[in-house]
């Protein structure tokens, strides 16, 4: 089949590079020329392991194609896949203007019948606008089905190559072994169903993962009152079935360019029912506190932070990308900086990205983690990237001021810790070094 997928994004491209590997012919639109052009000399705009290489494969076997010309890209297509962004507004609701002026630049473009899948995250009710604005701009027939996407930064393509599910929302029937033949080969696992109930699939599967991070979040600094040890609870819990074992890692909470934009858009559009969804507020407002236990545990450590050092290990929403669309490392620099602190900030691919959007004379851009702990009061981990675990600690405690660890996602072990001189502060469980090697309130209660 011939596509075009329209956004390369995330999405787009990932999605579209795979789709060639299916035997089919994809041509990834933009109306970024830079991008394409970059494109076109085998450079992927995002860091995505994997990735350069299936553009190379593709691009020289003649299976894909990047192009800034959406009217002739969609005029060779019979799916035109919908993948431009559908950022925030203001008021937390998705922002559809993307979606509405490539629905209509599609519609312009059409010669003879096409599928529109959208691909994007829209909120229910928008696919049918999106056929109401093709229609208003074309008289050729079309069909609109919602094909949610589920990948994960930094594993897409094998999210893509091998998902859990593919959600199929149609409302013709005769599209079905159409689109079972375009996801041959990646899953059996296909749900067909209606277009309102495919959008619902997306939002509501986001924000359960965002609820069950939420969750032990809380649970971890209750554990952090009541000396329990959340990496254990959360085992415990995980090895229910019912419950599972992912999604809950306890940390300083979701970032990234879905979730939080995401839960806030469910939340609208429950509210545009007249629904309130006191749940998923709830998991917003949690989210948004528990970036600030790393502050926290910076005063109960070494008090005031004016003038003081803070080496920060990590900028990326996550590790394995360089996305640091609402990363929480954002906020948490900005504080330490309002507070006077001097920062020292390291990530193996993320530094670039994050200094185009914020940078303030009192950070300093480290090259390698090491340099972010010398002279510093305290290092505070915000990624969990792998280099991070290796670190020598003993060296690392011995080139500090003074020898703070602040592990905002539990990667190290107790066994890793103990013996280097470090104070160490993780989320949930128990101080190691220092006093009591137990957390204040608990050391106050015995
Ligand atoms: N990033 C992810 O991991 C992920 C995963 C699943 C779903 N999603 C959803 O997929 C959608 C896309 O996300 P993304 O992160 O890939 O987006 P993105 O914002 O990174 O990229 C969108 C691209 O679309 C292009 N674009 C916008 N309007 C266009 C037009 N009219 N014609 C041609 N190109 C146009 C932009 O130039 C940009 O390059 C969003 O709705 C998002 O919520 C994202
Ligand atoms: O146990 C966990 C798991 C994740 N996170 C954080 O949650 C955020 C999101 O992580 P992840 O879900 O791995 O990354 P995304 O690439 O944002 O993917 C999510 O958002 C995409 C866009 O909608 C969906 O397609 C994916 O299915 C969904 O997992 C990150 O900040 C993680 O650090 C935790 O704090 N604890």
């Amino acid at each position: 089949m011939n596509l075009a997928v329209i956004g390369t994004g995330y999405v787009g491209l990932v999605s579209g590079v795979c789709f060639t590997l299916g035997g089919n012919h994809v041509i990834c639109v933009d109306k970024d020329e830079e991008k394409i052009a970059r494109l076109g000399q085998m450079k992927s705009p995002i860091y995505e392991p994997g990735i350069e290489a299936l553009i190379e494969m593709n691009l020289k076997e003649g299976r894909l194609k990047f192009s800034s010309d959406l009217r002739e890209s969609v005029r060779l297509s019979d799916i035109v896949i919908l993948a431009v962004g559908t950022p925030s507004l203001p008021n937390g609701e998705a922002d559809l203007q993307y979606i509405e002026s490539a629905a209509a630049d599609i519609g312009r473009a059409m010669e003879g019948y096409k599928i529109i899948m959208t691909k994007s995250t829209v909120p229910v009710g928008t696919n049918e606008k999106i056929r109401q604005i093709i229609a208003a701009h074309t008289g050729y027939p079309f069909d609109i089905v919602s094909a949610p996407e589920f990948l994960r930064e930094g594993s897409a393509i094998q999210d893509t190559l091998h998902p859990d599910r593919v959600i199929i929302g149609l409302d013709n029937p005769a599209l079905e072994p159409v689109m079972r033949e375009l996801h041959q080969g990646f899953t059996e696992n296909i749900v067909v169903t209606d277009i309102r109930s495919a959008e619902m699939i997306k939002y509501a599967s986001n924000a359960f993962l965002a609820t069950k991070i939420s969750f032990i979040n809380e649970i971890a600094n209750i554990c952090e009152k009541v000396g329990a040890d959340v990496t254990e609870v959360a085992e415990g819990m995980g090895l229910d079935r019912r419950i599972g074992s992912s999604f809950l890692q306890a940390g300083i909470g979701y970032g990234g360019s879905c979730f939080p934009k995401d839960t806030k858009a469910l939340i609208q559009i429950a509210g545009n029912v007249d629904y309130e969804f006191k749940l998923l507020k709830s998991v917003v407002e949690v989210n948004q506190g528990q970036r600030f236990m790393i502050l926290a545990k910076l005063h109960e450590s070494i008090g005031s932070l004016q003038g003081a050092t803070i080496g920060i290990w990590g900028l990326a929403f996550k590790p394995n990308t360089d996305d640091v669309r609402e990363s929480p490392a954002r906020e948490i620099i900005e504080a330490l900086v309002k507070e006077g602190a001097h920062v020292k900030v390291y990530d193996p691919i993320a530094a670039d990205n994050f200094r185009k959007q914020y940078d303030h004379p009192l950070i300093h851009w480290c090259a390698v983690p090491e340099e972010a702990g010398t002279g510093s009061d305290a290092v505070c981990l915000l990624t969990d990237w792998a280099v991070f675990k290796d670190i020598d600690l003993h060296l690392l405690a011995a080139g500090m001021r003074k020898p703070i660890l602040i592990d905002g996602r539990n990667v190290y072990s107790k066994e890793q810790i103990e013996g280097t001189g470090l104070e160490y502060y993780s989320v949930g469980r128990p101080r190691m070094g220092g006093l009591s090697g137990l957390s204040p309130s608990v050391a106050g209660a015995v």
